[in-house]
């Protein structure tokens, strides 16, 4: 069977990553099954998420990442749309990703979108905590390393997904996870 194709999308809080999800299931004639880290946090019990936030959340990303494969092991297209920051709680979850995803066809896109587009964004949302876009921006995309970016303020949400859905992966897998692959092993 072949292995589903994973759309990763990377991004912060209202950088568009639901929108374009939701934007690329409509456009695709071909199902996606979106795979999203607030779903999985809000699997766990509030109680626990209350008294043991970050322990609780690291359990719920782990069991996301191993749910991204098993999604494409079943020849079903997953659409992953995550928050990786290069923070000491998130230690780790990209390089989990990576080690899990690396043979699998996986388009990691960059989810972009300016601060003061971010900050108007929360405003109106009204259920955010206003400072988080920021605070996320700067320790998101240190690494530098995508498939693909797209910006969610020059273009249109459906312009984004268009862009998403005509990448074409090299069809050795030769792909971002590929190249951060060899990146944690130059460091090692
Ligand atoms: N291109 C756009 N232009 C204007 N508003 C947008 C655009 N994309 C998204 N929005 C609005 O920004 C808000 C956040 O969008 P969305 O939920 O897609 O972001 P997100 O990255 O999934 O955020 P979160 O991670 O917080 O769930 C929504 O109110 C949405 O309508």
């Amino acid at each position: 069977m072949n292995k589903g194709l994973i759309i990763f999308l990377n991004g912060t809080s209202s950088s568009g990553k639901t929108s374009l999800t939701k934007k690329l299931q409509e456009l695709s004639g071909e199902p996606y099954f979106h795979l999203s880290i607030d779903v999985y946090e809000n699997m766990a019990p509030e109680k626990h998420l209350e008294n043991n936030y970050w322990d609780t959340l690291r359990k719920c990303a782990s069991a996301m990442h191993n749910s991204i494969r098993t999604f494409s092991d079943a020849g079903l297209n997953v659409i992953v749309d995550h928050v990786i920051l290069d923070i000491p709680e998130e230690n780790g979850w990209l390089e989990d990703c990576v080690k899990i995803l690396l043979d699998y066809p996986v388009v990691f896109v960059r989810v972009n979108c300016p601060l003061h587009e971010l900050e108007r964004r929360e405003r109106d949302r009204g259920d955010r905590d206003i400072g988080q876009a920021k605070w996320q921006l700067e320790r998101i995309h240190g690494h530098g390393i995508y498939d693909l970016e797209v910006n969610t303020f020059d273009n249109t949400i459906q312009e984004c997904a268009e862009q998403i859905l005509q990448f074409k992966l090299p069809a050795n897998y030769s792909n971002a996870f590929s190249r951060l692959n060899e990146k944690t092993k130059e460091m090692i």
